[in-house]
């Protein structure tokens, strides 16, 4: 069955993506705007990602490929002329160069079509080509701009229940991904039926700021990415769908090293998560709740708190990630919180988060271990490279 209940539920399937052709995009000049901190070794890279996905099949998950899905997906030509016009949309093209794209986008087979969403467009790449804009730009200027961080399929969709959440990306170079993501969950047979929770022209929301804590508690952050409005957003739905009966808004520092909230927090077991350090205890969360038709809102106090007695638990295990504050704030760069639940008790990790690996082993996690230097320049971890599809539903177990 496909959705989740939980972060730790046991994985049954995922949502990947293999980086390909759209990370040799990236250059010196454009890596900034495209969200990298340096140019990645592509084929490095794959080998990685690779890696990480044979360690989960090893574990049982089914992989699903992000790639493999738009292109069944564009098979439809319900598809096709939905996804067309929307990337012809960018105001950046004017109306003769965006009809010269349209011609060339619909000569495409499905696989090339495809392709050609996720890594982009550079004018040199187009049959023909006259007009203004076309003459004015540079030959390796972008008609259709490569997608380099649909890598972290967490960000694009995130499941709630039996439900889909696609979300809406707040930074300019990620904003198509949810468009592709959503033509999948409406197009491809796999997930004819599914309900949307959420929709990309909707309020600001990350599916990296969004933690199942527990089934019916959903912690949200709130940050550089996802706004207080889009959590508004997402509260008056999981509540009137019956999805969740709190919602624990975060307020998380506006910067690049917390741009999610998993960036900072993710579970390992039903009760414990792994949590950087510096902010374990001063994190604060505001509750939300329904009452009559309104939303309540409660004062903020401290998360772990808030979390615990929205989980009906008497506290949250925290494993904070390093001994001193110099190794913690290196590891948390490095995603060292960013795992990825497997099933209670066991996750996968980067493995250059050595100190981070060695507390959470202490604690009793079996950690799984991946190779990151590559994949991590775009700076996510596993838990960012993962959507879960189906998980075991906590809420199920007896
Ligand atoms: N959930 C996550 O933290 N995802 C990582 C996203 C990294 C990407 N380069 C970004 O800036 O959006």
């Amino acid at each position: 069955m496909n959705g989740a209940d939980s972060e730790v539920g046991r994985l049954a399937t995922v949502m990947l993506h293999r980086p390909g052709a759209e990370l040799k995009r990236l250059t010196p000049r454009n890596n900034d705007k495209l969200l990298f901190d340096a140019i990645p070794w592509v084929g490095r890279a794959q080998e990685e990602h690779d890696a990480f996905a044979e360690a989960l099949r090893d574990h049982g998950v089914e992989v699903l490929y992000l790639t493999e899905l738009l292109q069944d997906t564009l098979e439809y030509e319900e598809a096709r002329e939905e996804i067309i016009p929307a990337v012809l949309s960018d105001r950046q093209l004017g109306d003769r160069l965006a009809r010269l794209t349209r011609r060339h986008l619909e000569d495409l087979d499905p696989e090339d079509l495809a392709q050609t969403l996720i890594s982009g467009l550079a004018r040199e790449e187009l049959k023909t080509g006259r007009g203004l804009v076309y003459d004015l730009m540079d030959r390796h200027d972008f008609v259709v701009d490569p997608l380099p961080n649909l890598l972290f399929t967490r960000d694009s969709s995130v499941w709630i229940g039996d439900r889909v959440a696609v979300t809406s990306l707040a930074m300019p170079a990620r904003a198509r991904e949810s468009l592709l993501t959503r033509l999948i969950y409406t197009h491809h047979p796999r997930f004819a039926g599914v309900e949307h929770l959420y929709e990309p022209w909707l309020e600001h929301l990350e599916g990296g700021d969004v933690l199942l804590m527990a089934p019916g508690v959903i912690a949200v952050g709130t940050g550089e990415r996802t706004t207080p409005a889009g959590v508004e957003r997402l509260c008056r739905r999981v509540f009137a769908t019956g999805l969740a009966h709190t919602v624990l808004a975060v307020p998380i520092a506006q910067q690049r090293a917390t741009m999610h909230l998993d960036t900072i927090c993710t579970m390992v077991d039903a009760d414990t998560v792994v949590m950087y350090p510096p902010v374990a205890y001063s994190l604060q969360a505001h509750a939300v709740t329904m009452s009559g038709d309104e939303l309540r809102v409660a004062d903020a106090r401290p998360f772990l708190d808030a979390a615990a007695r929205a989980m009906g638990v008497e506290r949250v295990k925290v494993i904070d990630t390093g001994l001193d504050p110099v190794t913690a704030e290196r590891e948390q760069w490095d995603d060292g919180n960013n795992t990825l639940a497997l099933a209670p008790r066991v996750a996968v990790a980067y493995e250059r988060n050595v100190e981070t690996n060695a507390r959470l082993e202490a604690a009793g996690i079996k950690v799984i271990r991946i190779a990151g230097s590559e994949l991590g320049s775009g700076r996510g971890g596993p838990r960012c490279m993962s959507c879960p599809i189906s998980r075991e539903r906590l809420s199920a177990l007896p």
